[in-house]
């Protein structure tokens, strides 16, 4: 399939992940948690708004019961990294006692996750691990463990299937990186 470039604002985008290769990582991961998680019904909590379309095709994919969880917090205004990590916000039921894993879209400099961890043990879980469908490890200022990586890329800005350039982008089914 033909991928032509993609303008949004100010700047152009070219073909990066193609979908079937996102989607085929997706059932990848799906598959190690349905395994790792059997009878434990996990809850899945997925940091918005950039983690929504790795969320939904994840839970399609799960061969156990599990539930799902939204939740808030954001620190990219820009294409730069403000290092503030803001509260969680939206959590309405209780994760004492559950097998929580946590959805991100990219887990870039790891600020956001370095931040949720802590406020998300506070709460005594079970257990928290994180599954992301992007890692950049060139990027990372943290010992994170990332358990659950979907994809690993280098240090490019990337839009699409979830995530943004200032708001735009995320429709786009495939993702794409900044020329
Ligand atoms: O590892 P980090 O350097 O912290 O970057 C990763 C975070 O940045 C993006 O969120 P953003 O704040 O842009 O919000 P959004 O999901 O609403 O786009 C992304 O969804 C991650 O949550
Ligand atoms: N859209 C987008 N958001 C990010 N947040 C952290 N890194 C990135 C990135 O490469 N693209």
């Amino acid at each position: 399939m033909h991928h032509p470039p993609v303008t949004i604002h100010d700047k152009q985008f070219s073909i990066y992940l193609p979908e079937r290769k996102i989607l085929h990582s997706v059932e990848i991961v799906a598959a190690r948690l349905s395994h790792d998680y059997r009878g434990k019904t996990p809850l899945f909590l997925s940091v918005l708004n950039g983690s929504f379309m790795f969320a939904s095709d994840l839970m399609k994919e799960m061969s156990i019961p599990c539930e799902i969880s939204f939740v808030r917090l954001s620190s990219y205004t820009d294409m730069h990294s403000t290092g503030k990590v803001k509260e969680i916000i939206g959590l309405k039921e209780s994760i004492k006692g559950r097998h929580v894993v946590v959805l991100e879209d990219i887990v870039d400099t790891g600020h956001t996750v370095a931040g949720l961890l802590p406020q998300l043990h506070q709460q005594e879980p079970a257990s928290v691990e994180v599954a992301t469908l992007l890692v950049k490890p060139e990027c990372l200022q943290h010992d994170l463990q990332i358990k659950y990586p979907a994809m690993s890329i280098a240090n490019d800005f990337v839009v699409g299937y979830g995530l943004d350039y200032n708001g735009l982008g995320r429709n786009l089914r495939d993702i794409y990186k900044v020329m």
